[in-house]
């Protein structure tokens, strides 16, 4: 059995071109782009497609919304080119299908039972992963609270990513408890809203390097590269 050897990264909320260009260089698998519309972070159509051009290769384009109407989407991905959709509202799986692109369903962890949380995971089966995040279901994202990480569900085979207050401080800890695809993270590294700070990014990517060397993302390692992505 092939074991994963490092933890995923996503950068979200990123409002700065020369935020995503110190993001790649410390080696993140993704920086986010918000559009839904209760957020702080959100980006015009233009502001996006220029951060968008500001990407370089290799590291992907994750497009946000939250319970936007179907015509906006298409915009997003007409203009700005994600190469991955990210449903942080109420969106049925037939509304995320829609766009042919592979989407991450955003799962509120907060007040939601894990029958709960089963239900959303089993009904969105073509969902490339999802998206741990500590609001309710409803509420939006990118607060910088965290959930009890003992939540996690033991899912097999389908892309988990932590998301919710994640920081330098307690990142490794978390992926040291949850073995997860990915952490996804806004407030931990911004010195405001939408603005990352270049010393809070370098310090969680020093922690997630030092909590998949010293937790053994080895061969031996239990954690297995989850089915959806071979
Ligand atoms: O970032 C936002 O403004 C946002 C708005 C609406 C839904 C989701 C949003 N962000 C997502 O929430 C996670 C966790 O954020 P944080 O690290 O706790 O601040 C973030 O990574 C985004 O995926």
């Amino acid at each position: 059995m092939i074991a994963q050897r490092r933890t995923r990264v996503k950068f979200c909320g990123m409002t700065r071109a020369d935020d995503i260009r110190e993001a790649a260089l410390l080696g993140v698998d993704a920086v986010g782009l918000v559009f839904a519309e209760r957020s702080r972070r959100r980006l015009t159509i233009e502001q996006a497609a220029a951060l968008r051009d500001a990407t370089p290769p290799l590291v992907d384009v994750v497009a946000l919304f939250m319970d936007n109407s179907a015509e906006q989407v298409r915009e997003v991905i007409a203009r700005v080119r994600p190469s991955l959709l990210q449903f942080h509202g109420s969106e049925p799986p037939a509304f995320c299908e829609q766009f042919g692109l592979p989407y991450l369903k955003a799962v509120g962890m907060g007040g939601q039972g894990v029958a709960e949380v089963a239900a959303v995971i089993e009904a969105h089966r073509h969902a490339a992963g999802f998206l741990l995040d500590s609001h309710a279901p409803g509420a939006a994202g990118g607060t910088g609270e965290r959930f009890d990480w003992a939540d996690v569900p033991i899912i097999e085979g389908r892309p988990l990513l932590l998301a919710g207050g994640l920081a330098p401080d307690n990142v490794a800890t978390a992926i040291r408890m949850t073995h997860v695809w990915g952490v996804d993270v806004s407030s931990g590294i911004e010195s405001a809203p939408g603005q990352k700070d270049a010393g809070l990014m370098l310090r969680f990517i020093e922690a997630v390097l030092a909590a998949d060397a010293d937790q053994g993302r080895r061969p031996d390692d239990s954690a297995t590269v989850p089915d959806r992505v071979r």
